[in-house]
């Protein structure tokens, strides 16, 4: 049986309009692409991103009162992303599974990820989160707090920038592998799962998002995939991208483009750790990963689109 991690970008599944109603469209319509591969007797493992999401939720928390409606803080933030999000595609799953009459169950599970404390990542925010401003509109930005860090994020504009620590550890994988092993959908480690760092005996959430790339190349290594599936909102990666000529990658060894890597020739924050987290997984298990658009799943699956990064 054919096992593949699918890992759903969070700009992919809020493309351009932010209600809960044009993202539980998209997640549907990915659920109605993915069902095929089930419906074949593949088995799908689901995780997802969360940025943008969680900065839209951290910018509602400023309407915040100090005293009887604290502000929730980023880690708490993040599992509640984890869980709206979670939410819309077990729901979506749940009825496309009726609807074709398939007997599988789909759990979507709260994840912890354990990062280290050292992680020097804490010191050196890259992930962008929440909306893209302007940069004629950064100075006046009313909810700007001054201790936001702001970056520019692969000519779409600036965004509010925050610690990325690598994962180290996906606390709950003993209880995924059981429910794996069950022949259960699950849908993980959203949002890179919920940044919490060792204390003794304690696992403390702490104020970072996890790049949910490298984490979905951590459970597709962990589960032993045949496939890692990156979705994002564009069709595969270029080299050169954004300049005029611009070339799209469709076919590539992970040692061929781990030299474009070390040539630091994409963007941080969003096509960089996809690539570098495509190539650990091809380098650790010898399959392959694929990077597309979340429009393109079907034939992404079929081999047909996405650039293919291979052994
Ligand atoms: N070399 C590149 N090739 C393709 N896309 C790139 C490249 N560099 C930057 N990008 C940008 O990265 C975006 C995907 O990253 P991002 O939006 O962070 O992903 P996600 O869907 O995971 O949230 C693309 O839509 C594109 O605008
Ligand atoms: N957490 C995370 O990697 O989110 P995006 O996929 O939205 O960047």
């Amino acid at each position: 049986m054919a096992k593949i991690v699918v890992a759903l970008g969070g700009n992919a599944i809020l493309a351009n309009d932010a209600s809960d109603t044009a993202q539980k469209k998209a997640v549907k319509a990915t659920v109605k692409a993915l069902i095929n591969f089930v419906e074949n007797g593949g088995q799908l493992i689901i995780t997802h991103g969360n940025g943008p999401q969680v900065g839209n939720l951290l910018l509602q928390q400023q309407a915040a009162d100090s005293d009887k409606n604290p502000a929730i803080a980023l880690d708490t933030c993040g599992a509640m992303t984890q869980g709206s999000i979670g939410y819309w595609f077990q729901n979506a799953m749940q009825e496309e599974l009726v609807l074709r009459k398939i007997d599988k169950s789909v759990v979507a599970m709260v994840t912890q990820t354990i990062v280290a404390a050292d992680d020097p990542a804490f010191h050196q925010p890259t992930k962008p989160i929440g909306p893209f401003y302007e940069e004629a509109a950064l100075k006046g930005l009313q909810e700007k707090p001054p201790d936001w860090q702001m970056m520019e994020d692969a000519g779409r504009g600036y965004r509010r920038v925050v610690p990325s620590p690598q994962p180290v550890e996906i606390k709950e994988y003993p209880a995924i592998k059981k429910v794996i092993e069950a022949g259960i959908i699950p849908i993980i480690s959203g949002g890179g799962g919920i940044p919490v760092v060792k204390s003794g005996d304690q696992l403390i959430g702490t104020e970072a998002v996890i790049d949910k790339d490298f984490s979905a190349a951590k459970i597709a290594e962990l589960v032993e995939a045949d496939q890692l599936i990156i979705l994002t909102s564009v069709g595969g990666v270029f080299y050169r991208f954004g300049k005029p000529d611009q070339e799209e990658i469709f076919d590539v060894t992970a040692k061929e483009i781990q030299k474009h890597i070390d040539a630091d020739e994409f963007a941080k924050g969003s096509m960089m750790p996809k690539v570098k987290a495509a190539v650990q997984f091809v380098k650790k298990t010898g399959n392959p990963a694929v990077i597309g658009a979340l429009d393109d799943v079907r034939q992404i699956i079929t081999g047909d689109k996405g650039t293919v990064i291979h052994q």
